[in-house]
């Protein structure tokens, strides 16, 4: 099946943790599965912490592009479009909120599972399970707010 991802125009599809574009990246894929959203990864050995569990870092950064995709699926959803009709909806990150709850082993796929709790103007919120083999380790909730057209330009201050 397509990943949301898939659908980014080349021109978004560079980020770190979904861009497909980017070899250095994490290159997230996430579909939807009933009225959630599911992203699975699998950690290398040098997304280590303390030896034998994934490093948070990593865990945030997969919350992170797991609830910006989310957050534009879920709008292509609520307007009934295809993900790549126009106008494109693109999120960004306005706050990202992690809590752990365990360590999450690193010797194996980690799932996320995302539910969409807000659709309000241009803001979606999605809350995060993080499971490790079915094992709740971490939560997240992230405000994503579609990306202005002038995003990157306005200047500091
Ligand atoms: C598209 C493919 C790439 C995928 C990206 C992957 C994820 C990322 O790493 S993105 C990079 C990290 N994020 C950024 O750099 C974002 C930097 N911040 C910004 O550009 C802006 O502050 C931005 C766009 C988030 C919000 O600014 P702006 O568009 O002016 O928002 P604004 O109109 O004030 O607010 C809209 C709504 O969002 C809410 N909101 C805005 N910022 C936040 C925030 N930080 N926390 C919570 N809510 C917020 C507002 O309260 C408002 O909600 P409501 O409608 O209920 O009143």
């Amino acid at each position: 099946m397509d990943a949301f991802q898939d659908h980014y125009p080349e021109n978004v599809a560079h980020c770190y943790g979904c861009g497909r574009l980017n070899d250095h990246g994490h290159q997230i894929k996430t579909v939807w599965e009933g009225d959630e959203t599911v992203t699975r990864f699998t950690p290398e050995p040098y997304h280590t912490s303390v030896p034998g569990f994934v490093y948070g870092g990593l865990i945030a950064s997969l919350i992170d592009c797991h609830s910006t995709g989310s957050a534009a699926a879920a709008m292509y959803r609520a307007e009934g479009r295809d993900l790549d009709s126009l106008p494109p909806f693109r999120f960004v990150t306005g706050s990202l909120h992690v809590d752990f709850l365990k360590p999450t082993p690193i010797d194996g796929p980690i799932e996320l599972r995302g539910r969409i709790t807000e659709v309000k103007g241009r803001k979606v919120v999605v809350e995060t399970a993080v499971l490790a083999a079915g094992v709740l380790t971490a939560r997240g909730n992230v405000v994503a707010i579609q990306m202005p057209e002038d995003f990157g330009t306005a200047k500091p201050g």
